[in-house]
């Protein structure tokens, strides 16, 4: 498998949509996260950072959601298979915290099947109680509601 070079990190652009959704629904048909419509990710997309390569394509992306004063979740986590175990999950995952930090958030939680990627970013696993009810409004689109058996974790900066 040919590794992909000149690709970074960068906000995500309108032109950038359709290629988010495409990696969003390839993960999704394999169960490993919810899908977005266009409609949520035209509406969310200043939330997205994406994996950006210099000739144009987009191979990964992650977004911070913000869901109240003191809280915001990372979600839409994708990296392209070509480009995974090279740190740049990881990557993702730390400019949207950063991101937190800039915004003043300091508690960030996911909710995930990934759960021992996330604990080597430092998130811990939470009590699905423990997070407020305005985390669930987005749950009621949800194929598996009420039925969630995805892992909550949080971090605390
Ligand atoms: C909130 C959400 O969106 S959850 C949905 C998560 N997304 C998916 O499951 C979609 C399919 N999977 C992927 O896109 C990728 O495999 C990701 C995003 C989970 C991981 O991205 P990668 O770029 O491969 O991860 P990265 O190389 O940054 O790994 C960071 C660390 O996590 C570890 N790690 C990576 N993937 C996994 C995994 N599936 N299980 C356990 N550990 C993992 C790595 O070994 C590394 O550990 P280290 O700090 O000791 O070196």
């Amino acid at each position: 498998m040919t590794v992909p070079s000149g690709i970074y990190i960068r906000k995500a652009r309108i032109q950038d949509v359709r290629t988010i959704h495409a990696l969003l629904m390839d993960c999704s048909k394999q169960g490993l996260l919810l899908p977005r419509s266009y409609n949520q990710l035209y509406s969310h997309l200043r939330d997205f950072f994406v994996l950006a390569q210099d000739q144009g394509a987009i191979l990964g992306c992650c977004a911070l959601s913000i869901t109240w004063d003191d809280l915001a979740e990372v979600r839409s986590l994708a990296v392209a298979p070509e480009c995974r175990g090279q740190g740049w999950g990881r990557r993702l995952v730390e400019a949207c915290l950063s991101d937190a930090i800039t915004l003043g958030i300091f508690r960030i939680f996911t909710l995930t099947y990934q759960a021992h990627f996330f604990e080597r970013l430092g998130f811990q696993v939470v009590s699905k109680d423990n997070l407020p009810q305005k985390v669930w409004a987005d749950c009621l689109h949800c194929p598996k509601f009420p039925d969630c058996d995805e892992i909550a974790m949080s971090i605390e900066m």
